[in-house]
């Protein structure tokens, strides 16, 4: 393989490094949504456990408040461990005459009232907490959440938080009171009045994300908290760029070696068009009624030590090059050597060459009536130029009227697939009009374009043109083409690209049959 050049290492590396950053922000903006769903998911954990236990609470408190007993004794005392074993969430509940508690379900009666502290706050609905209460119940530490109303309250464990892993989030519970919130619990400062929540896409430092019950007067807020998101998710996201410059060099890779194989193969072209290594093959053209070969179309063919390659590869090189006349030139001489073995098929077979719009228009054409072998040709010569824009000037089309005045044939080839331009045709001084294969490909399932052929032969016939039309594969397109009035056709039906000796031997077989019949 040839080296690299200068100017397509850099073009390789700028779209590796594209690639690279395309795929980082892809991967960041993925690991951002994944942050933002797991803030909302942990966000509504926390508010349907808040809701659980303040519809516990309440129920419990009123409840209790409803029996109307204004002593603690055995009836209250049972009444109050009923409503503890019943609830799911309560630790302790507790009894009040005026603001002093005199009985606990966990401890009894009391022997000493114990008086009560302000609260931390009043909600909307009349219930005082007590938030991050240091409590010791049955020699246990708690740092308990405490509800009252009226005669009642109740003790609530927060673990339930703890117990869900917030990382890598800093969080805090509130209580809405009007404009204002109240701390309930976790980190305070971290629910902001007012701050906006950003959306599941936008950048990861507007990690804030807020969250308010509908059930019950609390919000959760969730900042990202820088520390333990790189310490959670830092091994992703150095997996994440490494992954990302491993595309990256991988684009690199496979870019630098198609640049050297593109390379390489111009070389291969450079090389065969200095050594003269291209050939040619054959392909029949019929009378679509008769089926008879009435000519054939030249196409080029190359191969070398590291195998074949097609035309549809090789050709633009040639173009890319700029040896398309150099090209056509050895080809035509190469073909014309070859044709001299066909003998006894009279003046009007046809041999089409394929030729470059571009040759057209730089006059290169222009030797072509002055090529001994052309002149003195037996056969019907036929041009087949590829309708293109090159061909709308005035020396394409003065080139065209001299080869036409020299006697050899114009044919506009794959009609259909590029210019199309009507006006063209009527001033190219052309006599055939090859529909592209393309059109008569699905002409069994009547496609849309196959029904553009009628219109297509209906302006060649109108323009007194005859029709070839390429690609016929098989008897029922044949016969559809005949119905359509298509004159001559050429596909793997009638024969695919041959060597001049299989050519010879086909029109060989052909006179053969003709003679034997009476
Ligand atoms: N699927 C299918 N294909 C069929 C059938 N019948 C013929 N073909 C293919 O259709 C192409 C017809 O040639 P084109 O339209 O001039 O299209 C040609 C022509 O534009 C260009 N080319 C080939 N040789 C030359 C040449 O010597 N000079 C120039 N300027 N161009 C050439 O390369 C193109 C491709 O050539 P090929 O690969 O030989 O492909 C040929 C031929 O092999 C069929 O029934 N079914």
């Amino acid at each position: 393989m040839p080296t690299l050049r200068v100017r397509d290492g850099w073009v390789a590396l700028i779209l590796s490094l594209l690639v690279t950053m395309g795929l980082g922000f892809v991967l960041a903006y993925t690991l951002v949504a994944d942050i933002r769903v797991n803030q909302l998911r942990k966000a509504e954990y926390v508010l349907h456990e808040v809701e659980k236990r303040a519809v516990d609470t309440t129920t419990v408190i009123k409840k209790l408040n409803a029996l109307g007993y204004q002593l603690c004794d055995q009836r209250n005392l049972l009444a109050m461990r009923r409503a503890l074993f019943q609830s799911d969430h309560i630790k302790d509940i507790g009894f009040f005459i005026e603001n002093n508690l005199v009985c606990t379900t966990g401890m009894g009666m009391l022997e000493t009232p114990v008086a009560e502290d302000p609260p931390d706050l009043i909600d909307l609905n009349g219930y005082s907490l007590w938030v991050d209460r240091p409590l010791l119940m049955f020699d246990m530490d708690y740092q308990a959440i405490m509800v009252r109303k009226d005669r009642y309250n109740v003790v609530l464990d927060p673990r339930f938080i703890s117990h869900t892993t917030m990382a890598p989030f800093s969080w805090q519970l509130v209580a809405r009171m009007g404009d204002e919130v109240e701390h309930v619990f976790g980190v305070r400062g971290t629910f902001i009045i007012g701050k906006s929540v950003p959306g599941l896409f936008s950048r990861l430092g507007d990690s804030y994300y807020t969250h308010c019950s509908a059930v019950s007067p609390y919000c959760v807020a969730l900042d990202l908290n820088q520390l333990a998101f790189a310490h959670g998710y830092g091994l992703v996201i150095l997996l994440l760029l490494l992954v990302s410059f491993c595309v990256g060099g991988g684009c690199f890779a496979i870019l630098t070696y198609l640049f050297r194989r593109h390379r390489s193969d111009k070389q291969r072209i450079k090389r065969g068009l200095a050594e003269d290594a291209f050939y040619c093959l054959y392909q029949p053209i019929v009378d679509l009624r008769t089926e008879q070969v009435i000519g054939c179309e030249m196409l080029a063919r190359f191969e070398d030590n590291q195998g074949p390659m097609s035309p549809d590869r090789f050709i633009p090189f040639i173009r890319e090059l700029d040896r398309t006349w150099l090209f056509t030139r050895q080809l035509i001489s190469k073909a014309m050597d070859d044709l001299s073995i066909i003998s006894g098929v009279g003046v009007s077979f046809r041999v089409s060459f394929n030729i470059f719009p571009q040759d057209v228009t730089n006059d290169a054409i222009a030797e072509l009536p002055h090529i001994p072998s052309l002149k003195e040709s037996p056969f019907d010569i036929v041009f087949e130029i590829t309708e293109d824009e090159y061909l709308d000037g005035d020396s394409a089309r003065r080139n065209l009227a001299a080869l036409h005045q020299a006697g050899f044939s114009i044919a506009i080839d794959d009609f259909g697939t590029g210019y199309s331009n009507l006006n063209q045709l009527k001033k190219l001084h052309c006599q055939l009009l090859k529909i592209d294969r393309t059109f008569v490909f699905d002409m069994e399932e009547g496609s849309i374009k196959s029904s553009l052929i009628k219109h297509i032969v209906a302006i060649a016939h109108g323009l007194g043109l005859k029709v070839v039309a390429e690609g016929v594969e098989n008897k029922m397109q044949r016969d559809a083409l005949v119905d359509l009035d298509v004159e001559y056709g050429q596909g793997w039906a009638f024969g695919k690209p041959m060597p001049i000796v299989q050519l010879n031997q086909l029109l060989q077989t052909q006179r053969n049959s003709v003679e034997r019949q009476p």
